[in-house]
């Protein structure tokens, strides 16, 4: 079944002070929703994260994991540490993670296997730059980021991922797709998985926007068919803000 999903990516904001101000912010405004909500502040807080959240009815994810079980990665964190600490869903692929950090397809699907291995589910982020969309190329990118990390996986796998659509110049810069653009885009993704694995891993399969969501433009994006939900970056920082997008559904 596809869910509705909005997950708040805090990047690297927030200490420990600040984690615990804002959690408690957000616990003070969550009702019952039609979405599921998640949020993924940075490593060292996850723990204080998931202890103070429990039953509050937010999840707590990961931003990035590494893909190998342990050993000589110096900074890394593993799929196995996540679980262990309660944490069962993992961000990958972020536009951030790629440009900054040389995430490429290929160490991409390593993640994306490793987690899977684990049980985790993955919000798996893509999206093309300005000069793809300028030269009428975004399909063409995204179709390729898709093929080349997740299209070795099984039907079932499916599963276990949800798919964000962030173009890349919509990202902290305050311009957002129209809700149009992210309806045509996210259609293309559903049927590049149609094509590969039938209709009903692809109409399963929820498929996020991400980029400058905000609670005045949540809804009119949040209607479109396609569009499962959202992934939020500056929005998720306030607790109003956050949940003015969650109540958009
Ligand atoms: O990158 C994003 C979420 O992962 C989107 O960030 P903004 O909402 O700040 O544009």
């Amino acid at each position: 079944m596809r869910k509705q999903i909005v997950a708040g990516n805090w990047k690297m904001n927030n200490d420990l002070a600040q984690t615990e101000t804002l959690i408690s912010s957000l616990k003070a405004q969550v009702k019952t929703s039609n979405a599921e909500v998640m949020i993924a502040p940075t490593a060292t807080n996850l723990w204080h994260a998931y202890n103070s959240t429990k039953n509050a009815g937010i999840e707590v994810i990961a931003q990035n994991m590494h893909f190998a079980e342990n050993g000589a990665y110096t900074g890394e964190i593993s799929a196995a540490m996540l679980k262990s600490i309660g944490i069962n869903t993992v961000i990958l692929g972020h536009s951030e993670r790629r440009e900054y950090f040389n995430e490429t397809d290929e160490t991409l699907a390593k993640k994306v296997d490793a987690a899977l291995a684990k049980g985790m589910r993955i919000i798996f982020c893509f999206g093309e730059e300005l000069a793809d969309r300028k030269s009428g190329n975004e399909e063409n990118v995204v179709g390729d980021q898709i093929k080349k990390a997740l299209f070795h996986l099984s039907a079932a796998d499916f599963q276990n991922i949800v798919l964000a659509y962030e173009p890349v110049w919509a990202i902290g810069t305050g311009e957002t797709a129209t809700a149009e653009q992210a309806q045509d885009m996210h259609a293309f993704i559903r049927k590049t998985l149609a094509d590969k694995y039938g209709n009903d891993i692809a109409e399963d399969v929820s498929i996020l926007y991400g980029g400058s969501v905000k609670p005045a433009n949540a809804e009119e994006i949040f209607s479109k068919p396609d569009v499962d939900g959202g992934l939020i970056g500056g929005a998720a920082l306030n607790a109003e803000d956050f949940f003015g997008i969650v109540n958009a559904f």
